[in-house]
């Protein structure tokens, strides 16, 4: 496929990052309709060209509509929901995406079953090419139009370098890549090292500890990214040294802001809270890292962390006592 014949491009889902790509992808010259569920956010976006329940009062580019339902002239599909939301999305919308490029772009790893996005993709819709958007990249920032770069990976590697052309613009440029797998995991993985990290700092444990957190991680994701079929090489890219770094140092991801609470000894209420995938992914994560024999003591520190049971203190102390080993 040439990047040209991607004239008209669909978001699955109208939160800020459905909204932040769409505004992307029309920036980029495509025709582009965002997919809302409610009426009233489609009128908005129709009518005054903001989408202010998830961007404010940013403007909305004019080549950008809003509707219920996916036209049927779609050339490519961007799906932007939540991880735990993208089969029931796929419900609605996967008869309409048989035989499309699928751009997934939600950082997540799916309760219960333990899929990654592409392979819930795949099992619902066979006929797609699924591809792997994920990288350091916060909404607010790429719906401005400032500087941002992603991976984009796909076992196709045409149709990756086709969309990647399609979807680049002056503010967004994005690298293709084949390790699917290694790419998926990264952008899960990495909301649960940022609510670590964030607790780390809302515990006061210090910038060194955060630091060696960081690094820790980034050895933990190579283990199981391996285990599972991935390159470690893909971490040292966009979606795994780029986006752990800013996740994990900054307030604004909504996982290291979540672990910030945690760490100074809020309790999460369910639904009072913005998103923080890494609290869904956490346990997916150990459970897939059990199945695979692969040691992961700062998932378990997550997962302990988040189910109440252990004060912050006992379990970094539990983690600083565990048996010392060669880092070589
Ligand atoms: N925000 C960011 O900076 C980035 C987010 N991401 C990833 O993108 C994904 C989405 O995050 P984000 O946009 O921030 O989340 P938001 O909470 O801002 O928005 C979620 C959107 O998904 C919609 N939605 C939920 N369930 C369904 C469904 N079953 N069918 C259709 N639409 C549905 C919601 O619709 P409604 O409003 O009607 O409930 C809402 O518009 C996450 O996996 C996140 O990790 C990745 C990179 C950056
Ligand atoms: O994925 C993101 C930045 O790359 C957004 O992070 P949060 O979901 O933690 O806000």
């Amino acid at each position: 496929m040439q990047p040209e014949a991607i004239k008209n491009v669909a978001v699955i889902g109208a939160g800020s990052w459905g909204t932040a790509l769409a505004q992307a992808s029309a920036v980029a010259g495509r025709r582009v309709t965002l997919v809302c569920r409610d009426p009233e956010q489609v009128a908005e976006i129709n009518t005054r060209h903001t989408n202010s329940r998830a961007l404010g009062a940013l403007p909305l580019d004019a080549g950008l509509v809003a509707a219920l339902a996916l036209p049927a002239d779609v050339d490519l599909a961007i799906l932007a929901v939540p991880a735990q939301q993208s089969a029931a999305a796929l419900g609605v919308h996967g008869r309409m995406l048989g035989g499309l490029p699928v751009v997934l772009s939600a950082k997540g790893l799916e309760a219960g079953t333990l899929r990654r996005q592409s392979e819930i993709l795949l099992d619902l819709v066979p006929t797609a090419t699924p591809l792997v958007l994920s990288g350091p990249s916060f909404a607010e920032d790429v719906a401005a139009g400032r500087p941002t770069a992603v991976t984009l990976a796909s076992p196709d590697g045409a149709m990756a370098d086709a969309v990647a052309a399609a979807l680049a613009g002056p503010g967004l440029r994005l690298y293709a890549a084949g390790d699917m797998i290694g790419v998926e995991l990264a952008g899960g993985l990495k909301n649960v090292y940022a609510l670590a990290c964030g607790a780390v700092e809302g515990a006061g444990l210090g910038a060194s500890a955060r630091a060696a957190l960081i690094a820790r991680a980034f050895a933990e994701m190579a283990r199981l990214v391996v285990a599972l079929g991935g390159n470690a090489g893909t971490l040292t890219g966009l979606a795994g040294l780029g986006d752990l770094t800013l996740s994990c140092t900054s307030a604004q991801s909504r996982n290291y802001a979540t672990g910030l609470a945690l760490g100074r000894g809020e309790i999460l209420v369910e639904g009072r809270r913005p998103l923080a995938e890494g609290v869904f992914t956490a346990p997916v994560a150990q459970a897939i890292a059990r199945r695979q024999g692969v040691d992961v003591p700062l998932i378990d520190a997550v997962v302990l962390l988040l189910s109440g049971r252990a004060a912050i203190a006992d379990i970094v102390s539990g983690l600083m006592s565990r048996p010392l080993k060669r880092e070589d």
